[in-house]
């Protein structure tokens, strides 16, 4: 008999982070709910425990306040159960780069890549001792399109692929498994929290074919999973560009074009 990890999940109040906790819950997988509104964290514990009688926590936390991000590192650190992962939680943005308030931009990046990396950091020291476990860092093909001119949270959405390519070269050879998943547009609730009409959009996926896609990417234990891209090539082609262009770096001297003519 193999017994499962618990899956710790951000955001599994609602959209993405709550069909993650179905499915996994679906699996057998106990779980700990996290998110800031406790009422409906409660209501999908009970549920789950009920239909698929597994063992669901949860813990309430708005991961841009310090105490509460620490509380649910401290978890991650402590409970030897959770050997999963899924860093979901993650706000939207609406207007241009040139409009955004401080306090808006501040909140963005705190949640979406200070959270994200903080709680990855705080379970990766006791995944690698015990040799095994999954992060997986829910990104955005926005991250890789600042065509789409949402910039900022494009960019944090760049930096959760970053990370979790470089987590994936750190943390592989020590049995723990990296996925960095990156939807496009999916009808969630974000669009409306972030006040942009979800019904304007001429595509968008379902949630629960989202999550069903990425969990195909998750039991291939790929690294980077993008349920909406239709030629898995074109990322080959973007990652061998990406490898060419450093094999063209040379430390030691600007190139030629950059030289003084003088
Ligand atoms: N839907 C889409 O089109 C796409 C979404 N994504 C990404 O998917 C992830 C999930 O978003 P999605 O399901 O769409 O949106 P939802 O708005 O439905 O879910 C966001 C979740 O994050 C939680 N959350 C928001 N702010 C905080 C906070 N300060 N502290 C803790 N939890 C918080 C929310 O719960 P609560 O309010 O209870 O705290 C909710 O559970 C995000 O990272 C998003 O960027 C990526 C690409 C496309
Ligand atoms: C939810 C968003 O704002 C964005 N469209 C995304 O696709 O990540």
């Amino acid at each position: 008999m193999t017994t499962l990890s618990t899956v710790l999940i951000t955001g599994a109040s609602s959209g993405i982070g709550a069909v993650y906790a179905e499915r996994f819950a679906q699996r057998g997988h106990d779980l700990v709910l996290v998110a800031r509104d406790k009422s409906r964290l409660d209501a999908l514990a009970a549920r789950l425990r009920d239909t698929h009688k597994v063992a669901v926590d949860v813990q309430q936390a708005d991961l841009t306040q310090q105490a509460d991000l620490a509380a649910v590192e401290a978890r991650l650190r402590e409970d030897a159960r959770i050997g999963t992962l899924i860093n979901n939680a993650g706000m939207a943005q609406s207007g241009g780069f040139a409009q955004q308030a401080p306090q808006d931009i501040e909140r963005l990046i705190a949640l979406n890549t200070t959270a994200l990396t903080r709680l990855a950091a705080a379970i990766a020291p006791r995944l690698v001792q015990a040799g095994a476990g999954a992060i997986v860092n829910i990104g955005s093909v926005v991250g890789l399109a600042p065509e789409f001119g949402m910039t900022i949270y494009g960019a944090t959405k760049a930096f959760v692929l970053f990370l979790s390519q470089g987590m994936h070269l750190e943390l592989s050879p020590k049995g723990i498994y990296v996925q960095a998943v990156l939807p496009a547009a999916t009808r969630t609730e974000i669009w409306e929290r972030a006040g942009m009409d979800v019904n304007s959009l001429p595509e968008v996926m379902d949630v629960d074919e989202l999550v069903d896609a990425a969990l195909v990417g998750f039991d291939r234990r790929e690294l980077v999973t993008i349920p909406p891209l239709q030629v898995a090539e074109r990322w080959d082609a973007l990652n061998g560009a990406r490898q060419g262009l450093l094999s063209d770096v040379r430390q030691a001297h600007a190139a030629e074009r950059y030289r003084s003519q003088a």
